[in-house]
């Protein structure tokens, strides 16, 4: 089978990709989570003309020319409603949040007032009509709407969708994403290592990836080389229900890389493998049933290459997010050699020169093995297959991991 091209590949794997089904979440469940549907008001906020201030309600006209004395005839506090009406030459202590008494068009704040008698006060400074009012309707009224469909919900949103009387939210579904590594040498982290093993590092970055992209991930252990294994945990994937088996590993073309054809002997549709780029070549994507398989490549740096470039335009397709890759330009702070025959996203740190541009420099070892490298690695230049060898200060085509400071 042909490589194919990066960009064919991706075309591939989201041409018939859209968002998942609508779920209603609590709002204490719904931070980070995008709205499936546009959010109105249920109520008008504030829902009457409300006290700014502790103070008087006063009728402006009263305390025009200082000082007045006023008859306090009640008192109102958030939560209540003054029954009576305020008659000139009257006032109701108020406090704040508290609806406005009938009569009454201003706050006239304590502070600039005194006590005048038993049931009287004096205002020291006049008070214009309005003055310390929020009135009804201020923040937004009922049938606003509040939040828009594909909002990605955070603090202010979830605060403005309760006081708009949202107990809960629709929210589009997470897609639910198996991550299964596969292979004999493999052991899990924190294990006594034998002869010929080595640790499974992949799927924790893969997972931290997948979720930052929105999903639910599954940890779905690591399955030997052997058909019973890899179909006992396909049998899993399928009984979670998730939307995206992630396999990592026994992709290529050895006697052990059993993937492939253990899956498509299950029913697995292949959609493509093999792609033109590198790290990441023996990528592969297949569907069973409504389950999307992306078999990535063992080589760590293989495996979290693809899953910037694949799964994560997947999961926020999938997801209803916007696209999150961001692609730009930058220098290049070092020479790098040309290009073979796949697209090279080569691992680089990324820097601001003195005017704040940015400059990305290549590692020297790109050996789809080392994790450190990928660890340390800020951007990745990506390099169009056979491009030419590029000088210092050439402008290259980036995409960031991690915005310099
Ligand atoms: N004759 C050929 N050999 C290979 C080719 C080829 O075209 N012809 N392609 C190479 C390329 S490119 C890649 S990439 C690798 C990918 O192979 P697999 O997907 O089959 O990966 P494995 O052989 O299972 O593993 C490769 C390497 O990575 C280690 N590994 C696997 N899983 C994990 C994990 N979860 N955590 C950490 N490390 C893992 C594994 O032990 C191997 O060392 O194939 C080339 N070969
Ligand atoms: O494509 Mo492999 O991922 O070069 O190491």
């Amino acid at each position: 089978m042909a490589m194919m091209p990066v960009a064919d590949a991706l075309g591939r794997l989201l041409a018939d990709a859209g968002a998942l089904e609508t779920e209603t979440v609590a709002l204490h469940d719904a931070r980070g989570r995008v709205l499936a549907d546009d959010i109105a008001a249920l109520r008008t906020q504030p829902p009457f003309t409300a006290s700014a201030m502790d103070g008087y309600a006063v009728r402006a006209a009263d305390v025009g020319g200082t000082p007045a004395t006023l008859e306090v005839i009640g008192a109102v506090a958030a939560g209540e409603v003054f029954s009576g009406r305020v008659e000139p030459g009257q006032t109701v202590r108020i406090f704040t949040g508290a609806p406005l008494p009938d009569g009454a068009d201003a706050i006239l704040i304590q502070e600039d007032a005194e006590p005048a008698g038993e049931q009287a006060i004096r205002a020291l400074e006049p008070v214009v009509a309005g003055r310390y009012l929020r009135p009804a309707g201020l923040d937004f009224a009922e049938g606003d709407v509040l939040l828009e469909k594909g909002t990605v919900l955070d603090a202010g949103h979830l605060s403005l969708a309760a006081a708009g009387n949202h107990a809960g939210l629709p929210v589009i579904r997470r897609p639910i994403v198996g991550v299964l590594a596969t292979g004999d040498e493999l052991v899990a982290p924190g294990n006594e290592t034998g002869p010929g093993q080595i640790v499974a590092s992949n799927g924790y970055g893969v997972a931290a990836i997948a979720r930052d992209a929105g999903a639910e991930v599954i940890d779905l252990g690591i399955a030997r080389d052997s058909a019973a294994s890899l179909e006992a945990r396909l049998d899993a994937a399928l009984a979670a229900k998730c939307d995206v088996l992630i396999t990592l590993g026994g992709a290529s073309v050895g006697d052990h890389d059993l993937v492939r054809p253990v899956f498509t002997g299950r029913g697995m549709t292949l959609d493509f493998y093999k792609i033109a780029m590198r790290p990441g070549k023996p990528m592969m994507f297949g569907r069973l049933g409504a389950m999307r398989v992306l078999g990535l490549p063992g080589n760590p740096v293989s495996s979290l290459v693809c899953t910037h470039l694949f799964v994560v335009p997947l999961l926020e397709t999938l997801g209803g997010r916007p696209q999150s890759q961001r692609r730009t330009v930058a220098r290049l702070g070092a020479p790098i050699g040309k290009t073979g025959p796949r697209e090279h996203y080569m691992r680089a740190s990324l820097e601001r020169d003195e005017r704040g541009a940015l400059v990305a420099t290549a590692f020297d070892n790109q050996d789809s093995s080392i994790i450190r490298l990928y660890a340390a690695a800020d951007a990745l230049i990506v390099r169009a297959p056979d491009a030419p060898a590029a000088e210092a200060g050439e402008t290259v085509e980036i995409v960031v991991l991690r915005e310099p400071r």
